[in-house]
């Protein structure tokens, strides 16, 4: 008995240490990184880390850095779109689908992608606008007014700055970053999706817009940044449709900046215009019984059908009249509980969704305890390409309601084929 119980007791023993071991480094190792972060001087962070990021298997699991560059450099263009809004004239131009794009849209972009390739110069960015507009004589007057903006707007912080690498170094130079946007997308590696001002109508409008950043990992979304500077900062504040020209300038009241990492929640703060400030957690709201939702919708009747939306509120029993809101402020807003469902319904059948109008969006709601699906209950998938080509709409909710709003989508929607 003696001679089997000796080998066995060292087995055990062995077998228990491996457990341990295994059971305690994937806590640790994250641990060190962030430790190493700490001690290190920031400017040598970026390399390291992009390093180590460059291919797809070997990607971090805690994306500390990404969503701090993410923060930062969302926060830093809003200062940039604030500007806009309060002194300029916004310089709109129809592009080719005659939708509108401003001298915030181009600045803002410029600012984001500088601050990415200077952190992650191996990762690919699809971003929604182009410089073709800028170049030339033809955007000689365009292109100054940005280059203006753009080497004029700065953080408040030495810091914060450094970590973004400073300013673009010239007007040539920026119009190479405004395209550096132009990747294709897809389904590998790492790859950012910007929308420099989201809700360009509301924003022109004195509505709801957001700057909005997004990292995905082999077509899933890690992280997500949206930067809404027309939003109160309080999370009770009731929900309210567009909130007029003057709502920003009532300076600690409004501009908040949600974000999210994958497995790792949901939070909100006040946008800044030097560091970041403190963040709290944000959830969506319980909802036991879906008739006392408040949902919100597009502004635009021509990016999501209201007649829809107001025929699916009436088979949920839901009385309360919608929330018009522009831009992706309708994830947030659900996200942190100051409304409940957010109804994007297809107006036509051959529009696609872009990946920018919705990744940070997707993961915050998700990461506040929402489900986010299109009209048929399938999740978004980003790993397409630029567009949303598989699925059409949008329909977030809490997911315990999830499934009743999608049956009440498919009843209404069905009916009209
Ligand atoms: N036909 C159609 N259907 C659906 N979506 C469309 C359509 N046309 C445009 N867009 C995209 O809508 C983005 C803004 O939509 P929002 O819901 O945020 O705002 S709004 O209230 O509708 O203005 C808007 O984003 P920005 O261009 O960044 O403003 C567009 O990408
Ligand atoms: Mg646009
Ligand atoms: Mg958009
Ligand atoms: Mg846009």
């Amino acid at each position: 008995m003696v001679t089997w119980k000796r080998p066995l007791t060292l087995t055990a023993l062995t077998v228990s240490l491996l457990v341990l071991a295994a059971s305690v480094l994937p806590t640790l190792l994250p641990r060190l990184r962030l430790l190493s972060q700490h001690l290190l001087p920031s400017a040598a962070i970026p390399v390291a880390v992009t390093r180590q990021h460059s291919t797809s298997t070997m990607a971090s699991t805690s994306y500390d850095h990404e969503l701090h560059v993410a923060l930062l450099a969302v926060q830093r263009a809003t200062l940039l779109t604030k500007s806009v809004f309060h002194n300029h004239a916004k310089g709109t131009l129809n592009k080719s689908d005659a939708s509108p794009v401003t001298i915030g849209d181009f600045g803002a972009q410029a600012l984001i992608i500088s601050a990415l390739q200077h952190n992650f110069p191996n990762d690919e960015i699809v971003a929604e606008e182009e410089a073709k507009d800028l170049r030339g004589d033809s955007g000689k007057e365009v292109r100054e007014t940005v280059w203006n903006l753009v080497r004029h707007t700065q953080l408040g912080d030495g810091k914060a700055e450094e970590v973004l690498g400073g300013s673009v170094k010239s007007a040539d130079a920026m119009l190479d970053i405004i395209d550096k946007g132009d990747s294709q997308g897809g389904g590998k590696g790492r790859i950012w999706a910007i929308d420099p001002i989201d809700g360009t109508k509301g924003f022109l409008r004195g509505g709801q817009y957001a700057v909005c950043l997004a990292l995905m990992v082999d077509g899933d979304v890690k992280v997500g940044v949206l930067g809404c500077p027309n939003l109160p900062v309080s999370d009770s504040e009731p929900l309210k449709e567009g909130i007029g020209k003057d709502a920003s300038d009532e300076e600690g009241k409004f501009g908040v900046l949600f974000s999210a990492v994958e497995g790792q929640g949901a939070r909100s703060r006040g946008l800044s215009k030097s560091g970041l400030q403190q963040a709290h957690e944000i959830h969506m709201k319980p909802l036991e019984n879906v008739a006392d939702a408040t949902f919100c919708e597009s502004v635009e009747a021509g990016h999501s059908s209201q007649g829809d939306a107001a025929a699916i509120a009436s088979k949920l029993g839901i009385t309360k009249s919608s929330v018009r809101m522009d831009s992706q402020a309708k994830y947030g807003s659900i996200a942190r509980g100051a409304g409940d469902l957010y109804l994007r319904l297809p107006v036509r059948k051959d529009y696609v969704e872009k990946i920018w109008d919705h990744a940070a969006g997707d993961l915050i709601v998700r990461e506040a305890g929402g489900m986010v699906t299109d009209v048929e209950g399938n999740r978004l998938n980003f790993k397409l390409g630029r567009t949303l080509k598989e699925n059409k709409g949008v329909i977030a909710a809490p997911k315990n309601v999830h499934s009743k709003v999608i049956e009440a989508v498919k009843e209404v929607l069905g009916a009209k084929q």
